[in-house]
């Protein structure tokens, strides 16, 4: 573990319906460390385990076995709401980690009095509208006028766009992006995908990124694992990724599921 690692992934494993013939193992003694400030981007097949882990580190599931270290802190079997504040999600349905019958406003201001007492003994004070607006008129998408809509009534790119600068605002220790462009149509989805390496930058975050979208994967981020059956298979640098295309990518993943060995 280097000085620059702010998340110790140690030896996770995480078996569903144990000792049931459903038994399901989706996490396999999985062990990584992430830098302060790397974005790295997260592919596998479907069931592979990448929502597992991330629900692992969010504390929405506790594993069997292993060690999640965020910041230096066992988080392992801490409540997800214990570890909310250092933590921001983003899923793939725009309607989740938000209020829809409240305002733009009003959900910007749970995100942004998260972990403060007293949330909500006074209204909006004139300086966190000013605040929120600055922020959406950052985005470029003219969400600044809709401060006062129900986010029930937006667009799903608007509310996406909106839910990841709900899970940003505060700065967390990791941001987790669970295919969060894949509800959304193709080029609302580089807006928001392009969103997101801004707010990365901007605001110097780490982030894991699940994606299907293989060039997605290749386009962003300094960093790429590749898990299948709870274990990671491939684990790329900014480097291998720059000299790889999505066909290539494609065919190293196909290798793979056929049973390649792909570690020389
Ligand atoms: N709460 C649960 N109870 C039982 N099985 C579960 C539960 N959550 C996930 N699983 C199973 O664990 C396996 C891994 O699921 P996971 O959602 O982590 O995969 P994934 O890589 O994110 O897949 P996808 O790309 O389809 O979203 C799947 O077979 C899934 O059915």
């Amino acid at each position: 573990m280097s000085v620059n690692t702010i998340l110790d992934i140690q030896g996770l494993s995480k078996t569903y319906q144990q000792k049931t013939l459903n038994e399901h193992q989706v996490l396999k003694e999985l062990s990584f460390q992430v830098n302060k400030g790397d974005f790295i981007t997260v592919i596998g097949g479907n069931g592979s385990g990448k929502s597992s882990l991330l629900n692992a580190i969010a504390g929405s599931s506790i594993p069997d076995k292993g060690k999640i270290l965020l910041s230096g802190k066992d988080i392992t079997r801490l409540k997800e709401e214990q570890r909310a504040d250092q933590i921001g999600r983003v899923f793939q349905d725009p309607l989740m980690g938000t209020a829809p019958r409240m305002t733009v406003a009003e959900n910007l201001a749970i995100a942004f009095r998260r972990g403060k007492k007293r949330r909500f003994r006074r209204g909006i004070t004139a300086n966190e509208k000013e605040l929120y607006m600055d922020l959406l008129a950052k985005l470029g998408l003219g969400l600044e006028r809709r401060l006062d809509s129900e986010m029930g009534l937006l667009s799903g790119g608007q509310r996406q766009a909106i839910t990841l600068l709900m899970a940003t605002m505060k700065k967390p220790a990791i941001l987790l992006l669970d295919e969060h462009t894949a509800a959304l149509d193709p080029k609302t989805a580089q807006t928001i995908l392009s969103l997101t390496s801004q707010r990365i930058k901007e605001e110097k975050l780490t982030a894991l990124m699940i994606t299907h979208n293989m060039q997605d994967a290749l386009t962003y981020g300094n960093r790429l694992l590749m898990l299948d059956s709870g274990k990671i298979v491939m684990d790329l640098s900014q480097e291998e990724k720059e000299s790889l295309t999505a066909e290539s990518l494609i065919l190293l993943f196909q290798q793979h599921s056929l049973g390649f060995d792909l570690s020389s």
